[in-house]
């Protein structure tokens, strides 16, 4: 797992880098500006000679990282200017130093914006302290409204670094290198649409210096598919998982169908639907791997579901079962039984308003709800938590015990105090279906043997990566939710 912290903590981690460690300021700040000058020569050397750079600087450390970059490309060759912007009176001692070294080498420095085509983004950092207005604001404007590639130096301009929202405006890059590990205001939206391609680049923060941070997120990567246990040789298919889920109503089946073959494909040994009578045929015939058994609304048999919930290892619980009394019978069923879950859709909407319902939630619980369904369970307005995903993330966790997989464009997730969030994935996922499958995924990871906090976290990255590889194949537009599944065999490999 990778951290990602608030971009106010990032500032402490280097205060407590330089003042502290001892290592120099302008030592981090050389790495720091290396790797975004890197960047750049790695990407626009073939046209060096054809091309214009500018600098825009402000007086901050961002802005000093920046002249520092135009130091760099212009001893590479490279045909460019930086332009300055505040009063240099107030500038940070880092930005007087850079700007001095700069004079004594010749780099031009001008007074005014040209058409370059490459500009790096040295306004403001992680030091953006307000919203941006007057001059500041129309120089962003007038830089977005350029057609050139923008590079942002450790965040656009006018992102916050704590929230990801945007300081009244803000920069919108086509690449941003962020410099120790990624900032809340790089990975949250819209912050994260104004980065486009990010780079996390090590300027040698040491470990303990991230002691300083009030909080440390994490997000996965491919390292951490390591944690997806695999397949032993001495085994059969109970050795990984049997899994009840329960899913789709009467005529809807669709659902179920989904969520299961995405638990086989995510490596389930054995998968059981529970469904309406109704369904049985459509979904044998649609996903023969998987047993059948059903209800029927007029009287349901509670013993024949208490004899599958004994079954199974782990239950997923909710993809299209609807809204009704017998619903909210099985919900709580599952519950009270303890038995792992993965409570998804309907199956938390059936409960959402109970309170007595809720305080039953535990630690074995995965509550995976898109922000429609967390409002109805926390009663907040949806745009609230879309402005808080990882606030209201943490307090139902918090709150009932249960894990929680806040879905979004971006899903947080919070497990026993620790926030994660989701880099994986694309927009082409917002489609019918997506959220089934990672349900299933979800609970086979579980029923494989993964750890069960992490399989909270590991599912919606591995979701997210086959997202990723199937719109590679179908484009995001043309993404559907089988499409998804179908890719996470490229995921979860031997
Ligand atoms: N050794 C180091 O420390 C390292 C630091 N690093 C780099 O430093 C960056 C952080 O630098 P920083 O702390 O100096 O803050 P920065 O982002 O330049 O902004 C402060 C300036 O902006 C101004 N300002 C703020 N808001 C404003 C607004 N709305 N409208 C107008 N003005 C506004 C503010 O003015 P003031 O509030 O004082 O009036 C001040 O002048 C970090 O992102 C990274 O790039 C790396 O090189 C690694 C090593
Ligand atoms: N813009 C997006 N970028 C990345 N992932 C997305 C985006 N929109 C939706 N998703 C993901 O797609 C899934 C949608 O789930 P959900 O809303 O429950 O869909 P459904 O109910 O149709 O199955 C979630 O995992 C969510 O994180
Ligand atoms: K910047």
């Amino acid at each position: 797992m990778e951290n990602i912290v608030k971009g106010t903590d990032m500032k402490k981690i280097d205060s407590y880098t330089i003042n502290e460690i001892g290592i120099p300021s302008l030592v981090l700040m050389e790495r720091a500006a290396k790797s975004v000058a890197d960047l750049i020569d790695k990407n626009e050397r073939k046209q060096k000679n054809n091309i214009t750079i500018q600098v825009i600087a402000g007086i901050g450390n961002n802005g000093a990282d920046g002249v520092a970059i135009g130091r760099m490309l212009y001893l590479l060759g490279y045909n460019i200017c930086i332009f300055v912007i505040g009063d240099k009176e107030r500038a940070t001692e880092e930005f007087k130093t850079q700007l001095s070294i700069v004079e004594k080498i010749g780099v031009p420095v001008v007074s005014s914006v040209i058409d370059a085509d490459v500009v790096v983004d040295a306004l403001f950092g992680i030091g953006l302290s307000r919203d941006i207005t007057g001059t500041y604001e129309q120089l962003i404007s007038e830089i977005n409204k350029m057609k050139n590639i923008i590079y942002a130096v450790d965040i656009p301009s006018g992102i916050n670094g704590d929230t990801g929202e945007v300081m009244g405006c803000a920069i919108k890059a086509n690449y941003t290198v962020t410099f120790g590990c990624h900032k809340i205001g790089t990975v949250l939206y819209p912050g994260a649409d104004y980065c486009g391609q990010v780079e996390v680049s090590d300027i040698g923060y040491p470990v303990q210096s991230y002691n300083e941070a009030s909080e440390i997120l994490e997000y996965a990567g491919v390292d951490d598919l390591k944690m997806i246990p695999k397949r032993a040789n001495y085994s059969n298919k109970g050795t990984f998982g049997k899994i009840l889920i329960v899913a789709g109503s009467r005529d809807i089946s669709g659902a179920a169908v989904l969520c299961a073959k995405a638990a086989f494909r995510a490596g389930a040994g054995l998968v059981r639907i529970f469904t309406h009578e109704n369904n049985r045929d459509i979904i044998a015939k649609l996903i023969p791997e998987a047993m059948i058994n059903t209800y029927n609304t007029e009287k349901f048999n509670k013993k024949a579901f208490e004899a599958c919930l004994n079954w199974c290892d782990v239950v997923a619980v909710g993809p299209g079962i609807g809204i009704g009394t017998i619903q909210q019978m099985i919900v709580e069923q599952v519950i009270e039984s303890k038995i792992p879950a993965v409570i998804d859709a309907d199956g938390i909407n059936n409960i959402a308003a109970d309170e007595r319902v809720k305080k039953n939630f535990h630690k074995k619980l995965i509550l995976t709800p898109h922000l429609g369904e967390m409002s109805r369970l926390i009663n907040k307005p949806v745009k609230e938590i879309a402005e808080n995903l990882i606030y209201y993330a943490k307090e139902l966790n918090y709150r009932y015990g249960a894990n929680v997989v806040l879905k979004d464009a971006r899903t947080v997730i919070a497990t026993d105090g620790q926030i994660y969030i989701n880099l994986s994935g694309n927009n082409g996922m917002a489609t019918a279906g997506s959220g089934d499958a990672l349900t299933g995924i979800i609970s086979a990871l579980i029923g494989i043997g993964c750890d069960f906090e992490k399989a909270a976290v590991m599912g919606p990255y591995v979701h997210g990566l086959a997202g990723d590889m199937a719109a590679h194949k179908v484009s995001k537009t043309g993404l559907m939710a089988t499409d998804i599944i179908e890719e996470i065999k490229s995921v979860i490999t031997d």
